[in-house]
């Protein structure tokens, strides 16, 4: 379980970037967190991975508070979190297994890590994962000759390799066009129930959130102004989260295939 405790971060600027946030997230649940930019979604998101470090409060994983960890225990904090990214991270000259596999480096000894040395154990696993989001054909291609869809399953693929049990995508389908947004969802969807992990996606359009999520959690301005199911969810929660009536433009849009993303 993770679980906020009246949590704020003041960036050292002055800014406030999230205001006493008390919250409850459990084992195995797809939360979407939403809101306009600037809410906060992305400081929430890294907070639970400590890439940011709030300043009051308390953060509880897996009984402990996360905001008291030195450089060890976070080390061990960050091999149990898989992240996902917009830019997704990877390493464009390096071959698709390899990037995978890079999921597997805090588990690995400083030498093994350093000469790329890998367990078979490892390579099954990478193998696997690379299977499980459709593209286990392309393990010795480069990565810079994958299209952005696939190169978001590779980092999939890499965060589940990790073995993690919490995964966090910090706007994971903002790069990519409608029709591959759905598919990398679902992919993303499908995988983290599979493996019963707790996924914690920001999203900024509200038709991906609708159809994604199983909760979501509203931030504006810092502040957490809605958390609930998605059966108590329609469009007046989100112009309440949003502060003001919804546009075309918070909609991503239907799945409709294009030429492009037929191959992908
Ligand atoms: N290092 C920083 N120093 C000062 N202010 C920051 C810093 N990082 C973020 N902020 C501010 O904190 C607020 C929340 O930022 P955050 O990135 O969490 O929002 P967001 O909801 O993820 O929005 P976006 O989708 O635009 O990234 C914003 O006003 C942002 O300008």
């Amino acid at each position: 379980m993770i679980e906020f405790k009246d949590v704020s971060l003041v960036y050292p600027n002055g800014h406030k970037g999230l205001k006493n946030i008390n919250l409850n997230i459990q084992e195995g649940e797809f939360v979407v967190i939403v809101g306009m930019s600037g809410a906060g979604k992305s400081t929430l998101i890294r907070s639970i991975n400590r890439m940011v470090t709030p300043t009051s409060g308390e953060l509880i994983i897996g009984g402990e508070n996360i905001l008291k960890f030195k450089e060890p225990q976070l080390r061990k904090l960050r091999t149990r979190i898989g992240m996902i990214f917009q830019s997704y991270n990877i390493v464009k000259r390096m071959s698709v297994l390899r990037n995978v596999l890079a999921g597997r480096l805090g588990h690995i000894g400083t030498v093994r890590s350093i000469f790329g040395l890998f367990p078979q154990s490892d390579m099954r696993l990478a193998m696997d994962n690379l299977k499980r989001v459709g593209i286990d054909e392309k393990a010795y291609v480069r990565a810079s000759n994958l299209s952005g869809g696939q190169q978001q399953r590779v980092s999939i693929a890499r965060a589940l390799t990790q073995q993690p049990s919490i995964i966090l995508a910090d706007e994971p389908v903002a790069s990519l066009d409608p029709p591959t947004s759905h598919k990398v969802m679902k992919d993303l969807r499908r995988v983290s129930r599979e493996d019963g992990l707790t996924t914690i996606v920001n999203l900024h359009f509200i038709d991906m959130a609708m159809e994604y999520a199983d909760r979501i959690i509203g931030l504006r301005d810092g502040e957490l102004v809605f958390d609930g199911p998605i059966s108590e969810v329609d469009e007046q929660t989100f112009e309440e989260i949003y502060g003001r009536p919804i546009k075309e433009d918070d909609l991503i849009g239907n799945e409709e295939e294009t030429d492009e993303t037929a191959k992908e």
